[in-house]
């Protein structure tokens, strides 16, 4: 008799790698939209009176309910109800927290009742930035959530098949979406004179983001249907367990990861919100759209590394060694931003550290992520993710504040910003050196640890320098 073997949905590569694009492209519309205000900047403080200090509270709003407990939640979410609802559900709690901020910032809200009384509490925050940060806080639950469920749902897809591939790929594509951005919003708010029309456009991705993903849904359950996997049959032992919690909270080299990830991360996502501003400070006479078009360099050059780095990592390891290039070039970027770029204005050192800083974001993330199953168990990976998540959050939480306090409060006394706000310009020449030290110090930190990780990992072989491939 002749044994029939159905081939499965994810066996089949044009399936698996169409799952791939689907999933990615609600990354690719939510990373989108995370930084679809920082090339406009100077606009939306000379429009909507965003100061420095203003944008830092609003950068932080993404993170503040996460690090409140909520991607722990996630992670509970996530293991129950599996990576079609969770998904969803990300999918339109950044829809709908996109929405809110675009309503916060339209022309007509700032007519309305309800700003008159935003605007009447907490006054150096004006009421379009009080509604945007709402927003973006239920926008950032969704996209945390979103990124553990795509992780889940990659593992799912593609185990046993070309995994760290379709991550780094799946990361790459996210980052395509902020070289997107990083270009196109300063054309739009130009092209429509708003800053609304950017934020609008952004939106509508997001609910083509949720289309992409609803389709997915229904590849996954027919997946699943082949595997003959259902909600009741699945393993109780793979499920999120709070007692797991404690299990992962006391391992060393959790907290090694967890450190070196938010210490890195600190250092890149924050200083992604001000690298544009940054680059029109240093460099002489150039515009908002042009500053961003050096600084959206950067994202691509990760985009374009970071996949060959992780079939890299797959065929012939280095993880560890990976990690400390990756600090390591952090900081050499960081400082050239803080003291020589400053001192030259060269537009050619401008792109060239630019994109050495796009090596260094791909050489960490590519290693980073492939590197946690390493050191935890299976069983408890997806809460070591989760828990990680919540970790470099914190930092992601505090930084852009600290770093937009640090801005404006080495910059009271400079007599070119003083100049500048007398005379309402749209432009404010910022000294960027304090901030960028702190990032640089963020770096130190970061390659200390990876340092520390690498002894670690030589004395209780965890396997982070070997090939994931056997
Ligand atoms: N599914 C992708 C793994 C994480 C990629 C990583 N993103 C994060 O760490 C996010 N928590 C950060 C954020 O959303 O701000 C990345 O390198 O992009």
């Amino acid at each position: 008799m002749t044994e029939i073997i159905q081939k499965k949905l994810n066996d089949s590569p044009a399936m698996r790698w169409t799952a791939l694009v689907l999933i990615a492209s609600m990354m690719f519309f939510g990373y989108m939209f995370v930084d679809v205000m920082s090339p406009i900047q100077a606009l939306m403080e000379s429009q909507r009176g965003w100061t420095p200090d203003v944008f830092g509270t609003y950068a932080a709003s993404e993170y503040i309910v996460n690090v409140c407990g909520f991607l722990i939640i996630a992670g509970v979410i996530l293991d129950k109800t599996g990576i079609r609802f969770t998904g969803e559900l990300s999918a339109s709690m950044m829809l709908i927290g996109a929405v809110i901020k675009f309503i916060g910032i339209t022309e007509w809200f700032q007519t309305t009742a309800m700003a008159d009384w935003l605007n009447s509490w907490w006054v150096s925050m004006p009421a379009s930035a009080k509604m945007a940060c709402f927003g973006f806080m239920i926008f950032g639950c969704g996209c945390e959530m979103a990124g553990t469920t795509v992780s889940k749902a990659i593992a799912k897809w593609f185990k046993g098949k070309e995994m760290a591939l379709a991550m780094g790929l799946e990361m790459a594509i996210a980052r395509v979406g902020v070289f997107a951005i990083f270009s196109i919003s300063p054309i739009i708010a130009d092209k429509m004179g708003s800053v609304v029309a950017p934020v609008a456009f952004c939106t509508v991705l997001l609910l083509i983001g949720l289309i992409t993903y609803t389709v997915f849904t229904f590849m996954d359950k027919k997946l699943d249907s082949q595997t003959g996997v259902t909600a009741e049959e699945s393993d109780p032992e793979e499920e999120f367990k709070f007692s797991d919690l404690g299990k992962i909270l006391t391992s060393e080299a959790f907290w090694i990861v967890a450190l070196l990830c938010v210490l890195y991360y600190s250092a890149i996502f924050p200083f992604q919100r001000y690298g544009a501003n940054m680059l029109q400070c240093n460099l002489d006479g150039i515009s908002a759209e042009e500053a961003s078009n050096i600084f959206r360099w950067f994202p691509i050059g990760a985009a374009v590394i970071t996949p060959f780095l992780g079939n890299f990592l797959d065929r012939k390891g280095k993880g560890a060694t990976m990690l400390m290039c990756g600090a390591l070039l952090l900081i050499c970027c960081h400082l050239v931003f803080a003291f020589v770029l400053p001192e030259t204005k060269s537009a050619v050192i401008a792109y060239s550290t630019i994109v050495l800083l796009g090596i260094s974001f791909a050489l960490v993330p590519a290693a980073l992520w492939p590197s946690v199953p390493k050191i935890v168990d299976e069983k408890i990976l997806g809460s070591a993710y989760c828990l990680i998540f919540w970790v470099q959050n914190i930092g992601l939480c505090f930084v852009p504040k600290l770093i937009g306090n640090i801005l404006t409060s080495t910059n009271e006394d400079n007599p070119a910003v003083i100049a500048a706000k007398e005379a309402g310009a749209d432009f404010i020449p910022y000294d960027y050196t304090v901030p960028l030290i702190v990032f640089a110090g963020f770096g130190v930190l970061a390659l200390i640890i990876a340092i520390y990780l690498k002894a670690v990992d030589k004395k209780r072989g965890y396997g982070l320098e070997l090939p994931n491939i056997k």
